[in-house]
């Protein structure tokens, strides 16, 4: 069967510089998207018109900035990652070829051969998140998994987070057996029902 290669991480979007060029309806998207998991998120918006709703959105997230003119190459200066959402592929192509020569990560909305990363459809209940990919075959159909594993995952799953968290802190002895006895205060969550 074919794989998916992509490698997922999980980003510290605080502690990191993200520009976004473009802020029409994808770059809502993208800047919702961000936001939604990462509320302290450094973000810097870049685009000679802003959507309302755009602006609207962000209204609470102080940190985030809004620069109202077209890109210039200096907004790269000082970035971890760049999105780029505007409605001119050939920008986009430039730009990406300029964050390439830079080692900048660069997400192209709509084109996926210029991505170096994607973005994921996510499940969030307290501290778990899960990220879903179909390798960019159908974010649909990673939208539907999303709302499948929000609805069959109870929402008190974070008690049991919080009680491991005490059990984990409270464990003596070497590292080995901490493993031996978390899995084995866990091993009922993954026993099959007979
Ligand atoms: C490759 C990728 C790159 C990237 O954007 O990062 C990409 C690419 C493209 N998306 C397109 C369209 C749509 N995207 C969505 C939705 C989402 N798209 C997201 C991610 C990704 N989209 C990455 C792969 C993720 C994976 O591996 O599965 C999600 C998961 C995350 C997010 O963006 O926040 C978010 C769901 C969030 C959620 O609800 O959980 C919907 C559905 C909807 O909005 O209801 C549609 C319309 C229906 C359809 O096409 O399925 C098009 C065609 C555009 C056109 O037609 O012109 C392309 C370009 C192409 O495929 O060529
Ligand atoms: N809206 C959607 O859900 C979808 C959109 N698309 C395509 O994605 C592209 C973007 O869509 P929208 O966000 O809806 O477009 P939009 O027209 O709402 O927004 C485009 C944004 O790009 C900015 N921009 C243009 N030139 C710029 C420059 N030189 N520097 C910085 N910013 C610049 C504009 O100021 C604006 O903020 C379009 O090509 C559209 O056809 C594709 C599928 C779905």
């Amino acid at each position: 069967m074919a794989q998916n290669e992509l490698f997922p991480i999980f980003l510290k979007l605080n502690t990191l510089d993200v520009l976004l060029v473009g802020g029409g309806n994808v770059g809502l998207e993208k800047i919702s998207a961000m936001l939604q998991n990462s509320p302290e998120a450094r973000i810097t918006v870049v685009a000679p018109m802003i959507l309302d709703s755009l602006r609207e959105y962000i209204r609470h997230f102080e940190q985030v900035q809004i620069i109202e003119r077209e890109f210039q190459e200096q907004d790269l200066d000082n970035r971890d990652l760049v999105i780029l959402a505007t409605d001119n592929p050939q920008l986009h192509a430039t730009i990406k070829a300029t964050t390439k020569q830079r080692r900048i990560l660069c997400n192209v909305a709509d084109t996926p051969h210029l991505c170096d990363f994607y973005l994921g459809s996510i499940v969030q209940k307290g501290d778990l998140k899960i990220a879903i990919s179909t390798n960019g075959k159908s974010p649909t159909m990673a939208k539907r998994i999303r709302e499948f594993l929000d609805d069959i995952i109870p929402d008190n799953i974070q008690n049991l987070l919080d009680n491991l968290r005490e059990i984990r802190k409270s464990i003596q002895g070497d590292f080995q057996e901490k493993i031996r006895v978390l899995n084995e205060v866990t091993a009922s969550l993954v026993e099959k029902k007979k």
